[in-house]
């Protein structure tokens, strides 16, 4: 079976920057794992999953998805199946409901159906926004909920890969627990997701694989 991602022997360096911050690296994702890519600051861990979208470009190495080289992929195309929600959550001045829609007005995603109200209204309970209205301003939200926003407009387009570059790092205790409690649930659901994360978090998921970035590589323990 060809895995869902595969990097080979991947390094990178910063332009401008004498070190690298990958030499060699390896990693490959089977449908239905879910990552937690840990590791000291500085280590790479957001590098990496740049690198897997495109936003920065290797030097040496490959990343292969469904086994076809991600240099041969659109950019756009790329980032429709791997849903990239960075650190800092960027909503656009519009209410909620145009921010979780404003996806599927990319002509990529042309032929994806936008969900309606009562999908949208679910999912908000899904994702501890239960409360809100849909058509509130979304820049009136705090961090967490901005969070979760941007985490459930990933999920709206179905990704086949959902990668979030430490979801938590903004958050409360209670804030990150619903996090990591999401997480969980679209793991136990199949979902394929890659996380980083600083925090020591208790996640149950019989598909769950912890990747510690150390020394320019990552290595994964069950
Ligand atoms: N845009 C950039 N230009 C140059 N160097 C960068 C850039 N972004 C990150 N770096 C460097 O690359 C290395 C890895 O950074 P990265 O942000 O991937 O680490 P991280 O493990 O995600 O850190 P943190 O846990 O603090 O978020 C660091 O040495 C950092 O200084």
């Amino acid at each position: 079976m060809i895995p869902l991602l595969e990097i080979n022997d991947l390094s990178f360096t910063w332009p401008e920057s004498s070190l690298s911050v990958f030499d060699q690296l390896h990693l490959k994702v089977e449908e239905g794992d879910f990552i937690l890519v840990k590791g000291v600051s500085g280590s790479g861990k957001s590098t990496l999953l740049r690198l897997i979208v495109r936003l920065n470009e290797p030097q040496r190495g490959s990343i292969l998805y469904r086994g076809i080289s991600v240099t041969t992929i659109a950019p756009a195309l790329l980032r429709r199946s791997l849903c990239y929600v960075a650190q800092i959550p960027r909503m656009a001045d519009a209410t909620i409901r145009e921010n979780l829609l404003l996806p599927f007005t990319f002509a990529v995603n042309a032929e994806k159906s936008p969900p309606d109200t009562n999908k949208l209204q679910g999912m908000l309970e899904a994702f501890y926004l239960s409360g809100l209205s849909l058509d509130q301003s979304a820049l009136k939200l705090s961090t967490g909920q901005q969070q979760r926003l941007a985490f459930m407009r990933a999920m709206l387009l179905e990704p086949d890969l959902l990668l979030l570059d430490e979801p938590t790092s903004a958050l409360d205790a209670e804030s990150a627990e619903m996090i990591f409690s999401l997480m969980q649930r679209l793991s136990l659901e199949g979902k394929t997701i890659i996380a980083v994360t600083h925090s020591d978090v208790a996640i149950e998921s019989p598909r769950l694989l912890t990747g510690l970035l150390e020394n320019k590589n990552l290595v994964l323990k069950k």
